[in-house]
């Protein structure tokens, strides 16, 4: 039989089977993950082939190929990593413009790393309750820029039901991950989705509070409408990827775009003859924000060995 893993407790596993039934599930004792090294091998989102046990609960068998995960290291020291969730069909990235304002440079690195794990994203502009003229205007400005480069963006409030009809809609039968500085309303806006996630969500803060394998626990919190969410406390970005320089411009798809036209095939848009990335944002049809974030990115990745 073969269903979708919702819950994991680090000791079993919740397995939504096709039929619709929850089973308890353990991993059978020889089953290795191939492909990386990680505190836990099966995840929420990872769909599994399991036999069925007399007394109803499962044996997980095998492990289908996913698609996409985020992963995050489990702790400095360790090489291992901890998958937080398989399969995203969507993320989304709640952001401000005020209390707290969220910068373009964590917006872009957050996206790139997305683009890097191939999970698009809906930026989620939240508290639009709040702002004045200004900030309605730069909010704006910032809707006009991502969503010309690919990323839908979404005005609402989460506190004055504000727009989420519409996002109800778009997490339909999705797998969908939330994420966001602290303090941008995801909690609040969660629990506006699913509001039987109150519960769930303490659950795990006391969970986290013993100080035992943070890490070892999640959830995905299931919409009444289908589709299942999962929240990323405390994570503010994909966790490591490792790019090599040349790369980190793949992850911004409008400089990617321009980079075809570059002399040099391997030119990383510093200071390199004939960039037709620099020339375009000279020419402002690659905004500069988006270019320092860039290079921003660049600097921090290499050490600051590659600095315009
Ligand atoms: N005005 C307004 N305030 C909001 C809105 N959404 C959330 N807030 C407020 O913003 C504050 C932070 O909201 P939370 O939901 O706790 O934010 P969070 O992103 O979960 O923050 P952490 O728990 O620190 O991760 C709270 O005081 C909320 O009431 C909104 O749409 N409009
Ligand atoms: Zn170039």
């Amino acid at each position: 039989m073969t269903g979708l893993v919702i819950k994991n407790t680090g000791s079993w596993y919740l397995v939504r089977s096709e039929e619709g039934k929850d089973i308890e599930c353990k991993l059978k004792g020889n089953f290795r993950l191939k492909e990386i090294k990680s505190t836990n091998p099966i995840s929420v989102g990872d769909k599994v082939s399991f036999l069925a046990n007399e007394d109803g609960t499962g044996l997980i068998t095998e492990i289908f190929d996913r698609k996409n995960y985020i992963i995050r290291r489990s702790s400095n020291l360790s090489k291992h990593s901890h998958i937080i969730g398989a399969n995203l069909d969507l993320c989304f990235l709640i952001v401000t413009v005020t209390k707290p304002i969220t910068s373009t440079v964590f917006i872009d690195r957050f996206l790139a790393s997305a683009e890097a794990y191939r999970v698009p994203v809906n930026l989620l502009f939240n508290k639009v309750d709040l702002y004045d003229e200004d900030e309605t205007e730069y909010m704006n400005a910032l809707i006009d820029l991502y969503s010309y480069i690919g990323y839908p963006c979404h005005k609402i409030s989460a506190l004055n039901n504000i727009g989420l009809d519409e996002l109800k809609s778009n997490l339909k039968d999705k797998i969908t991950l939330f994420s966001g500085h602290s303090g941008v309303g995801k909690s609040t806006l969660i629990n506006a989705l699913v509001p039987e996630s109150k519960l769930k969500t303490g659950a795990i803060s006391d969970y986290h509070g013993k100080g035992m394998h943070t890490t070892t626990f999640s959830e995905m919190m299931e919409l009444a409408q289908g589709g299942f969410i999962i929240d990323t406390p405390g994570i503010k970005g994909f966790g490591t990827v490792d790019m090599v320089p040349e790369e980190i411009g793949h992850y911004f798809p409008e400089i990617f775009k321009f980079s075809h036209d570059c002399r040099f095939n391997n030119c990383i848009h510093i200071n390199e003859p004939g960039c037709a990335v620099r020339e375009a944002v000279e020419n402002h049809y690659i905004s500069e924000s988006r270019y320092k974030s860039y290079l921003n990115i660049l600097e921090d990745e290499t050490n600051g060995k590659y600095r315009k």
